[in-house]
């Protein structure tokens, strides 16, 4: 498949087997994702649907065990021991939650921020203190990690993980051990590293507040993304502000790919078709529909009918000429 220029991630197919003794665990069962270069989004799911196993096989700490996933002009199943140190090293940045695998607690803020500098050869401490700056840590530069609360600790962990210049930051809940005040506050600092340095952001999240903030959600469930949601353009934002009152709740992403509605006016929602033109119908039609093993699906020129054998009453998948039309083929 042509991958765009523009790609910065482009998995497909990709597939993560764990196996432990004579148990396998299928992480990701053939997962397609692009992301662009400059983008800032999040994926979300709930625990287990594989979001780390992505994460890890991004930043060079796992290997996919079939399929394709490049960042950049980076072929993450096919890298040497040598290059893939590189490649963790000049490409991309790391965040975590449990900021204790970034921090030594005994160093300074900027000490910390140095130190991955120093390890390959070129501390920049002037770099280092525009980084801390940058994430509004100015004033606690000279403070030990101990000195710090939990907020401060984890924005020297996103000045630290920029600390070789990634074109790539991958965050794995990066607010899910902060305040809510403290995670807007981090949210705020990765959109400006976003604009202003250009840095591609890729957050993995139970956290669905975050969808507000990023340009793009993707849902995964059972390791394949499911349901996706573009931010609208400022135009079709202002149509909407002005009909849609109260529409914000956001709805069931929790349970999986979120039916029906999304994250309200801001994101418009789609179901994600594979090149197999699979797709996952959203948990909660199913459930409602009393769907089990097989459904009938109709075309009606327009839009894909999904119903029950029995004959219940269906749903329309795509209509607006958007998605699903002549697809047929529904998982
Ligand atoms: N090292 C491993 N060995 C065996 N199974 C694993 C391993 N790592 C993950 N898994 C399994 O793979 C599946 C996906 O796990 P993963 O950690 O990617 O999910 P997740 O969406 O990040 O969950 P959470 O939100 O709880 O962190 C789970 O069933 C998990 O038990």
């Amino acid at each position: 498949m042509e991958v765009s220029e523009t790609a910065m991630i482009h998995c497909e197919g990709l597939v993560k087997i764990f196996k432990t003794d004579d148990i396998e665990v299928v992480a990701l069962q053939g997962l397609n994702l692009t992301v662009a270069q400059g983008e800032m989004m999040a994926i979300i799911g709930n625990s287990g649907s594989g979001k780390s196993t992505l994460l890890n096989i991004l930043g060079g700490l796992d290997l996919p065990s079939a399929g394709t996933a490049t960042v950049g002009e980076w072929n993450l199943l096919k890298m040497t021991k040598e290059k893939l140190i590189e490649y963790k090293r000049r490409t991309v940045g790391f965040i975590w939650q449990n900021n204790g695998r970034n921090l030594v607690p005994y160093l300074t803020a900027l000490q910390n921020v140095e130190l991955p500098m120093l390890i390959q050869g070129k501390a920049d401490r002037t770099y280092a203190k525009q980084l801390l700056t940058a994430v509004g840590l100015e004033h606690r530069m000279k403070n030990r990690l101990t000195q710090l609360s939990g907020g401060e600790q984890q924005r020297v962990a996103i000045a630290i993980a920029l600390a070789g210049r990634p074109q790539l930051v991958l965050a794995d809940e990066p607010t899910g051990s902060v305040d809510s005040a403290t995670g807007e506050q981090i949210m705020a600092i990765f959109r400006r590293l976003n604009r202003e340095m250009g840095v591609t952001i890729v957050i993995v999240t139970h956290d669905l507040s975050i969808a507000d903030k990023v340009d793009r959600v993707v849902a995964i469930r059972d390791g394949l993304t499911s349901t996706e949601w573009v931010k609208r353009n400022e135009d079709a934002l202002l149509a909407s502000d002005g009909t849609d009152s109260g529409a914000d709740a956001g709805v069931g992403v929790g349970a999986g790919a979120g039916a029906g509605g999304g994250f309200g006016s801001r994101h418009e929602q789609f179901a994600v078709i594979d090149r197999s033109h699979r797709l996952q119908i959203p948990k909660e039609y199913v459930e409602a529909l009393g769907l089990s093993d097989k459904a009938v699906i109709e075309f009606d020129g327009d839009s894909v009918r999904i119903r029950p054998p029995a004959g219940a009453a269906g749903i329309s998948v795509g209509g607006e000429g958007s998605h699903g039309a002549g697809s047929g083929n529904s998982e």
